[in-house]
């Protein structure tokens, strides 16, 4: 078990912390902190605070993933997912949304928007070199297996 540290950060008055909904859910719902309703038009995108702050030990990141729910019947999705969350930032956490929908979408405070999902992240160390192995699959990518 991993220790994650939590900072509520003005403007998250009356909102939750991050919870998982269920006992086994992967990830912890982020609710908008938004002061005012929020109307996200088709096709644009939007970054929206949650409230808070990490301090995750190095050997974490923090994914910031769409909710299947909005994404299903809104067309409500994170741009960049999975949002990067480091294990150095110590700024509020936010959440880039797209409406991929026909319909505005408005996003009220509170409202569950995305969730997060930790993640370990190996320690890894980059080592040049002349020449790589060679693979059956080589330099093949982008359906070369078939469609
Ligand atoms: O969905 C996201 C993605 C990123 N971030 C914050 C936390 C992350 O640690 C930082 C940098 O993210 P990223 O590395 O994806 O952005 P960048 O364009 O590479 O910015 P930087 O040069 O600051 O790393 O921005 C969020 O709050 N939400
Ligand atoms: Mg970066």
């Amino acid at each position: 078990m991993f220790q994650v540290q939590i900072k509520r950060l003005p403007g998250s008055n009356g909102l939750d912390l991050p919870r998982k909904m269920s006992q086994a859910a992967s990830g912890f719902d982020l609710q908008a902190a938004v002061e005012e309703p929020v109307t996200l038009a088709p096709g644009q995108r939007i970054l929206i605070p949650t409230g808070f702050a990490l301090a995750m030990p190095i050997e974490l990141e923090a994914q910031i993933r769409p909710r299947s729910g909005l994404a299903y019947k809104h067309g409500i999705t994170c741009l960049n997912s999975p949002g990067t969350i480091d294990a150095d930032y110590r700024g509020e956490v936010k959440v880039l949304l797209i409406n991929l929908g026909q319909e505005p979408f408005v996003i009220n405070r509170g409202e569950r928007i995305a969730q997060m999902v930790f993640q370990t992240v190996p320690q890894v160390q980059l080592e040049e070199r002349e020449e790589l192995s060679d693979t059956v699959r080589g330099s093949g990518g982008f359906g070369h297996t078939g469609v």
